[in-house]
């Protein structure tokens, strides 16, 4: 099943209570198509859905609606219109009267402030889910003990949440939210408290205990790389709507939005193709290797495909284009170099080549850039 599907045609007869959701072959699923209207006149409107044993991420701006969606999911929040059902239980009807409540939807979050409970010991803190789930103390505290072991937190138990690491203490959140038994996991930013090392390592353990996890999980966040080595499926929200979605590599190649564009590094512009010209609004053309392609359309294109020089290339690349530097930026190994040419892009250099160049802003530069680099795609709506 696509992890993001329309539902239309998917919804069943709804009974009053938690009723089968009415079909598809995946018993775990999770099938939300969802209104949500918040009293500042901010509006989500998406469908999402998330196979058993998938993580979907969802990123977006500020403000874009990713944290109402979440709480929307976990019941914190009653939809306006729209139905969510989980592992085919209806969750949240509003036109059937049915909202199951938080604390009864079999749900494991884990936020980026982990929300341990600060006077409990960390095993205590993994029992809590089992004993509010009515499992007896000694049983609960046992296996709370088994799922720190898991989590390599074994030494850890006894420890309140305050004498933890950042890494640690997100471990045993999650530790949490699994021991609980949930049928949807819900993650909201769980990396970003820590630190560039902690993250990188907790993020191959999140990795590890996401796969293993055989329901649906809903990832937000606001790091692409989260997205890119974490989730099955990516879905972009933007000021409350999807704008696109589709398996990471396809997002990372073709950005359908600016934003999408920024967060996955490449120049993008929106032009009419015809026999291998895209005309851009703003007078400039690039040349395509596609000729075939016309109408609308989006043309993306890498910094690091960009050459610069000081004087007019005569090579082979098919797009040539004067300019000024107008902003430069060390990123790691490579120097960012914005140029307003027409159109204006973004080009990669090695900090050798920028001092080479002597490039600073205002330095009039020329950019080349293959026709065959230019990756070009029809501009349809999501
Ligand atoms: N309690 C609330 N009452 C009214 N409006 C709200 C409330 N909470 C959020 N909003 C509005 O809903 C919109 C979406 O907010 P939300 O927190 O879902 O966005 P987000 O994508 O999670 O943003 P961020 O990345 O900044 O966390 C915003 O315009 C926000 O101002």
């Amino acid at each position: 099943m696509s992890p993001v599907s329309g539902l239309g045609e998917r919804d069943g007869p709804a009974g009053r209570a938690g009723p089968p959701d009415g079909g598809g072959s995946d018993d775990g699923a999770l099938l939300a198509r969802l209104r949500v209207r918040r009293a500042s006149g901010f509006t989500l409107d998406v469908t999402l859905t998330a196979a058993s044993g998938t993580t979907v991420a969802v990123l977006g701006p500020n403000g874009a609606g990713k944290t109402t969606l979440l709480r929307a999911l976990a019941g914190l929040q009653p939809v306006d219109a729209g139905r969510i059902s989980l592992a085919g239980l209806v969750l949240d009807d509003p036109a059937e009267g049915i909202f199951v409540p938080a604390q009864r939807r079999t749900v494991g979050m884990v936020f980026q402030d982990y929300l341990l409970f600060p006077h409990l010991s960390a095993r205590d803190n993994v029992a809590f889910g089992l004993r509010c789930r009515g499992v007896p103390r000694a049983a609960a505290r046992a296996a709370a003990l088994r799922w720190l072991e898991t989590f390599g937190l074994a030494e850890f138990a006894a420890r309140r949440p305050g004498a933890l690491s950042g890494g640690q203490a997100q471990r045993v959140a999650l530790a949490r939210a699994l021991a609980a038994g949930p049928k949807l996991l819900l993650l909201d930013e769980p990396l970003a408290a820590l630190d560039a090392a902690t993250r990188l390592a907790v993020r191959g353990d999140l990795r590890r205990h996401l796969s293993g996890f055989g329901g649906p999980s809903v990832l937000v966040t606001h790091d692409p790389i989260e997205a890119m080595v974490l989730a099955d499926h990516v879905v972009i929200i933007e000021a409350g709507r999807v704008v696109q979605q589709g398996p990471p590599a396809e997002v990372a190649r073709r950005p359908r939005t600016d934003y999408v564009a920024r967060l996955v590094g490449l120049n993008l512009y929106r032009g009419e193709a015809e026999a291998g010209v895209v005309r851009l609004p703003g007078g400039g053309t690039l040349t395509v290797a596609d000729s075939a392609i016309t109408g609308p359309v989006l043309a993306a294109l890498r910094p690091s495909a960009v050459m610069l020089g000081v004087v007019e290339p005569h090579g082979s690349a098919r797009n040539t284009l004067a300019g000024q530097v107008t902003g430069l930026e060390l990123l790691g190994d490579r120097a960012r170099v914005a140029v307003d040419t027409n159109p204006a892009l973004l080009a990669d250099v090695t900090p050798a080549a920028l001092a080479e160049l002597r490039l600073e802003p205002g330095s009039r530069v020329w950019a080349s850039f293959k026709a065959t680099d230019i990756e070009t795609y029809p501009d349809e709506a999501p």
